[in-house]
């Protein structure tokens, strides 16, 4: 099948060499010339596991970038991946998604044959028909079921997995209105639906758009949850993890988003769970535990320094912070919850010396005063205390020799030998 895809950042890019490799032939439609240049040049814009080898794999061939929107007419099925940010007031912001629709809607209006337009950015329920569907009528001159076709079908991938859980997924959402998208997007993900292990849940639009938030408010509720009781279990001098193992164990529970700690960043959670919250109140729905879930995974940098300040006097102090990304595997740094630690470090007067395997490049711009070092050792060389912030597997069994003060407090439960430091404490154990 020809596709299209609007927009290659994380997702659009994932998905893109992903149908390519599944046998699609995939046209990348981004404004940003570089990530263009970089796809074309078989070249990943992104860290992402299995991705450049796939890119490498198609492009030139199956897989290919352009910066022009006209292109979309020589496909049959146009996936928009734009980013659907958060407002100044947590709700949704669908400027980038509404400019990108009437692009795409522009295109349309010269193409002869139908074409299905899916949205794949997370939206809230109502946005691709009531939004994004009489933007593309208006643009191309054709309606909705007379030509053009809309569908919904959320993505469930996480980063740094990325490539993993797009091409084996749990469960492929089609939110449909009609009965010939349904059927599209069958023939697409046909490989991955023959899997046993992927459901496939076909539903309207609305639900699918639902289905979205619902799944990552479950999993932000789970991870702050899971963090509120492991804060009570340090008050009781009980180990999270132990209890936590052991609770797991409950099916109707299961032993899955149950590390607790510093607690949720991302590109995605924040966003979303903030977006729900915003959209429930416009709908005159007050969501008081989202609200809660929200409120404990704030609390958790602060509560990490707090530890750490009852062992260091942080004011001039030097105080390596290991981990920058918001989870390992990836150098996304969006909402990471190591920045807020370093917030929390140096408006208590530290000197921050940062290490991350991958993600330093990103924090950079933003955070020029603080240091960078380019190891996990030279980080921690002559530091008074150390944080870990991000559970990188290289993280384990660190030596922390060289450190002023080996004073080290885990956000994340990596693997440490506790008898070889003066000081080691755990935010949940
Ligand atoms: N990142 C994830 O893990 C993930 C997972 C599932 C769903 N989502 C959702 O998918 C959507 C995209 O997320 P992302 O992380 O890939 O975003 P991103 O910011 O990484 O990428 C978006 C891309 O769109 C491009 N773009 C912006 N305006 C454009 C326009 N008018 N025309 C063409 N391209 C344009 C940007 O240059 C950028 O490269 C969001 O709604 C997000 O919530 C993200
Ligand atoms: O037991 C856990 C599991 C996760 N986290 C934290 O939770 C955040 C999110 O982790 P994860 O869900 O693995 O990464 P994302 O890439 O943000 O993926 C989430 O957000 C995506 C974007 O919507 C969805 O597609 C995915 O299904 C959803 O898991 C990270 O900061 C993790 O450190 C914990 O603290 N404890």
């Amino acid at each position: 099948m020809n596709v299209s895809i609007v927009g290659s950042g994380y997702v659009g890019t994932t998905v893109a060499a992903c149908l390519a490799d599944l046998g699609h032939t995939v046209t990348n439609v981004e404004i940003d010339e570089d990530i263009v240049e970089a796809i074309n040049a078989g070249e990943a814009p992104i860290h992402e596991s299995g991705l450049a080898e796939r890119i490498a794999a198609h492009a030139g061939t199956t897989l290919r970038a352009t910066t022009n929107y006209e292109d979309v007419r020589e496909t049959d099925v146009t996936f928009l991946c734009l980013p659907t940010p958060q407002s100044d007031d947590g709700s949704l912001d669908l400027a980038i998604m509404q400019a990108g629709a009437e692009s795409l809607g522009r295109a349309l209006a010269e193409k002869d044959d139908d074409h299905l337009v899916v949205v794949k950015s997370t939206v809230l329920p109502g946005t691709t028909e009531d939004v994004v569907g009489p933007i593309l009528e208006a643009e191309s001159g054709t309606e909705i079921g007379d030509g053009l076709e809309l569908a919904m079908n959320p993505e469930f991938l996480r980063m740094g997995t990325a490539v993993e859980d797009f091409l084996e997924p749990d469960k492929v959402v089609f939110g449909t209105a009609s009965d010939e998208a349904p059927a599209t997007l069958r023939e697409l993900y046909a490989p991955i639906l023959e899997r046993d292990d992927t459901d496939l849940v076909e539903t309207d639009i609305r639900e699918a758009e639902l289905i979205k938030y619902a799944n990552n408010a479950f999993l932000a509720s789970k991870v702050s949850l899971v963090n509120e009781l492991g804060n009570i279990a340090r008050e009781y001098d009980a180990d999270a993890y132990e209890v936590l193992e052991a609770v797991g164990l409950d099916d109707r529970i299961s032993d899955r988003f149950m590390r607790s700690g510093l607690g949720w960043g991302g590109s995605c959670f924040p966003k979303d769970v903030n977006a729900l919250r915003a959209g429930a109140r416009e709908q005159g729905y007050d969501p008081e535990l989202l609200d809660a879930v929200v409120a404990v995974n704030d609390e958790q940098p602060r509560r990490l320094v707090e530890l750490l300040a009852a062992h260091v006097d942080l004011e001039g102090a030097r105080i390596a912070v290991l981990g920058l990304s918001f989870k390992p595997g990836t150098d996304d740094i969006r909402k990471s919850r190591a920045l807020d630690v370093i917030d929390h470090l140096t408006d208590r007067g530290a000197v921050v010396v940062a290490f991350d395997p991958v993600a330093i490049e990103n924090v950079r711009p933003d955070y020029p005063d603080i240091e960078y070092a380019d190891s996990a050792a030279g980080a921690l060389e002559g530091a008074d205390g150390a944080v870990v912030a991000t559970d990188w597997p290289a993280f384990d069994d660190l030596s922390f020799e060289g450190m002023a003060r080996s004073v080290v407090v885990d956000g994340r439960r990596i693997d440490v030998d506790e008898d070889a430091l003066e000081v080691y404490e755990g935010l949940t154990w």
